[in-house]
């Protein structure tokens, strides 16, 4: 039976050490409390560090109890711990990812060496275990290697990438020097998961920039395979959260605290120990608070939990020291003999207790500078079982995409978050009810079971369309097969699209112009008295003149206004106007004014804004402007806007390169038909053919053509086994 094969850095349980006795116990921090909770509900098993250095002799027997859990241990060396985990994880990647780049990155090619070391040392844990037709699922950024590496190792794998934290604009991205690295290793997964969507697209914007892949919306193209980019934001165990609050051991803790701090309001925050966190920003605005209201003195505290985490970076034990003295200060300016502003703990809890504070206290205050998600928030809202308490949510949590009935602050804002808890502390019942209930239909519903199966639901997706492209992929048979066809075809007509068929794209259009090798391949071609070649393009007549005017071939231009048969004169298609041209080129010449590297191609009836050569983004944000400044133009002058590859094209609502084809095909009995294009506009060739016909898409957008070649060079390779010429070394 196949398995899914969870793959992180942490496994969700960690080693204990005592006095040379080692025990197992759940581990903190969000992955492995979400995931943590339903990994035995399927046939999973989970690879990862068990937290701690372990020796050698005392491996086996832990590898065994975990082993009983379907848990597998990755052991990591104290090196590689100081280096793969709290140097490059957590000094270079998780501040870069949080935005913290220029207070704490610390780029050191040695950390960088482990990192790379460590992934190929999961890789091959992972090759010991992995077994045809399982999953892989890898997470955090910890790993972010690991996909290309498995995917070098076994091709054919199903892999998943999640990440955890969020992923940062590209202006901070570039900042690392193995950026280029770490992006080809993300996408070694055929999926690839973020908790927002600002995080895919922030993903999307690095990898078009920094790698020469083609991107199309969501769709990464790399080595011929279509990685998808998604958000899915991450739930968590709701029904566990919630069902708690009944549970005996929570109901005497919820006792216990009622009793102890009766008559006073609680404010609960809950992190591990993290500068993303805000825990000393938040310290900030409470004692604004108690400062600017003191009649909260004495009636409100701030319960809060730390819980220690990666305290061996330099970075965090200085936040361990900065956080006891504040929290100090302010307890020895503002406490009164029986009352403390601040219940400070610096470990970790057991559920039942988080779940009772959960349950009781007024406000949960949550304000990180930056968080992937922030599972805290959710657990507070799934616990408040009776609609009441208020949420306070920083806008800088994952989280608070969904949670939009909390009270959403900006982090940075101390005055307002301290409005917030007075406004949290005011609210009237109704307004509570009315935001929790609503906030807690989100949490019960985008639970951590829906999050697992819409992303394993699209992991399939995504598989079953890479194997249906390939299916499609002309296939030595299939390739046997048409040279057969063609060799007893007593009269064929071959179309052939241009640029991104026959040859490569280039940024200078004019470049782009055929070599030897093509003009003897449509030499042969055309030579044989039984072809009849047509190449249609979307080029200028006058161009394809230049180029091809000499040749025993028809040509097509401007996607059909133009047709000219061999040897003779170029004829457009009559009743076409070009009065539309002049309004439509002045607003054109205003996007080439605004668009440093964009231009304007004139043909007789289309104009054409080019924008390969303009910066990635720009040219996205101004085509689309461009079509929607013109959508409102075109409607009454017969025009239709076609968006292309790096082109938006205007034209003639009558002109398209499947009704050229078919007029040259006019009832004429050809037994062999067969056309290959690249773009949108061959679509239209590739519907308009009878069904008889070999239609071949260039490239691995979606399309109506029956097969799929890769590039240029396939096109050529198909056309040489055809007419018999030898292959190109
Ligand atoms: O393993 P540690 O170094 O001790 O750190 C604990 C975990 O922290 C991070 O959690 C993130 O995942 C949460 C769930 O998706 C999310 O809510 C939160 O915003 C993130 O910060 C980290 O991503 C994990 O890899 C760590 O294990
Ligand atoms: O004493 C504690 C306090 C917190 N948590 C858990 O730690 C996780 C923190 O996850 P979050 O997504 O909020 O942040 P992260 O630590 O992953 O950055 C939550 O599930 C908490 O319930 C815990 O296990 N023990
Ligand atoms: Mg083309």
């Amino acid at each position: 039976m196949s398995k899914t094969i969870i793959i992180s850095n942490r496994l969700p349980v960690k080693i204990l050490e005592q006095n040379g006795e080692y025990t197992l116990e759940a581990t903190e921090g969000g992955l492995a409390t979400g995931l943590g909770s339903i990994y035995k509900q399927g046939n999973n098993i989970w690879i990862g560090w068990p937290g701690l250095e372990m020796p050698e002799d005392k491996q086996d027997d832990i590898s065994k109890k975990l082993h009983d859990m379907s848990l597998f241990p990755v052991y990591l060396s104290q090196e590689e711990i100081n280096e793969y985990y709290e140097g490059f994880s957590n000094e270079v990647l998780w501040p870069v990812f949080h935005y913290y780049a220029s207070t704490y990155a610390n780029y050191k090619q040695s950390n960088w060496q482990y990192y790379q070391q460590v992934n190929k040392k999961f890789c091959e844990v992972v090759l010991s275990i992995v077994e045809p037709g399982d999953t892989i699922w890898v997470h955090d950024y910890q790993l972010l290697l690991l996909p290309g590496l498995i995917r070098n190792a076994q091709p054919e794998l199903s892999i998943g990438f999640f990440l955890h934290i969020p992923f940062p604009s590209y202006e901070m991205f570039r900042l690392i020097p193995w950026r280029a690295e770490l992006l080809e290793g993300m996408l070694g997964a055929d999926l690839i998961g973020f908790h927002t969507f600002d995080d895919a697209r922030h993903f999307l914007s690095a990898t078009g920039r920094i790698l020469p892949v083609r991107a199309s919306s969501n769709i990464v193209s790399i080595n011929d395979r279509s990685v998808v980019v998604e958000s899915f934001p991450m739930g968590i165990d709701h029904d566990k959260y919630a069902s708690l609050t009944k549970d005996d051991k929570v109901k005497e803790q919820i006792k216990l605290l009622k009793a102890n701090f009766k008559g006073i309001r609680i404010i609960l925050s809950v992190d591990r120990l993290d500068y993303s966190k805000g825990i000393l920003q938040r310290l900030q605005a409470f004692e604004m608070l108690l400062k600017t209201y003191p009649d909260y003195k004495e009636k409100v505290s701030l319960y809060m939990i730390v819980v220690p985490s990666r305290d061996t970076v330099p970075q965090y034990k200085e936040l361990r020291d900065q956080i006891d003295k504040k929290v100090g200060n302010i307890n020895a300016l503002y406490r009164t003999m029986d009352w403390s502003p601040i219940h400070y703990y610096y470990r970790s809890f057991p559920l039942e207790t988080l779940s009772a504070l959960y349950h009781i206290a007024d406000v949960g205050l949550v304000t990180p500078m930056r968080d992937g998600m922030n599972l805290v928030s959710k657990e507070y809202v799934a616990s408040r079982t009776k609609n009441d308490g208020v949420l306070i949510l920083s806008e800088m949590a994952g989280a608070s995409k969904e949670l939009i009935d909390a009270i959403i602050v900006n982090p940075n804002n101390t005055l307002e978050v301290c409005g917030a808890i007075v406004e949290a502390l005011n609210m009237d019942d109704d307004e509570k009810k009315r935001r929790m209930s609503s906030m807690r239909k989100v949490v019960e519903k985008f639970n951590i079971g829906h999050w697992v199966k819409l992303f394993m639901n699209k992991l399939t997706e995504v598989k079953t369309l890479q194997q249906s492209m390939r299916t499609k992929h002309v296939s030595y048979k299939t390739e046997q097969h048409l040279k057969g066809w063609y060799a007893h075809a007593e009269k064929r007509i071959i179309f052939l699209d241009y640029d991104g068929t026959l040859v490569n794209f280039n940024t200078n259009i004019n470049h782009a112009s055929p070599d030897e090798d093509l003009y003897s391949l449509l030499d042969k071609l055309s030579s044989d008295p039984l072809n009849h070649i047509v190449l249609i393009s979307g080029r200028k007549h006058e161009n394809l003149s230049d180029w091809f005017g000499h040749m025993d071939i028809d040509l097509v231009a401007e996607h059909g206004a133009w047709t000219k048969a061999a040897g003779q004169k170029w004829h457009r298609i009559p009743g076409l106007t070009d009065q539309w041209k002049p309004e439509i080129l002045q607003v054109l010449e205003n996007y080439v004014d605004r668009t440093p590297g964009s231009f304007v191609e004139e043909k007789t009836y289309s104009l054409v804004w080019h924008y390969r050569k303009v910066e990635e983004s720009l040219g996205d944000l101004r085509s689309n402007e461009l079509m929607n400044n013109l959508k409102y133009l075109v409607v009454d002058k017969g025009l239709q806007i076609l968006p292309g590859d790096k082109v938006v094209e205007i034209k003639n609502m009558e002109i398209n390169k499947g009704r050229a084809a078919l007029t040259l095909i006019d009832n004429k009995e050809y037994d062999f038909i067969m056309a290959l294009g690249d773009d949108y506009t061959d679509e239209d060739i590739f519907k308009a053919l009878p069904d008889t016909a070999i239609t071949i898409k260039i490239g691995n957008n979606s399309s109506a053509a029956k097969y799929y070649l890769r590039n240029p060079q396939e096109v050529r390779k198909l056309l040489r086994v055809l007419t018999h010429l030898p292959q190109l070394t």
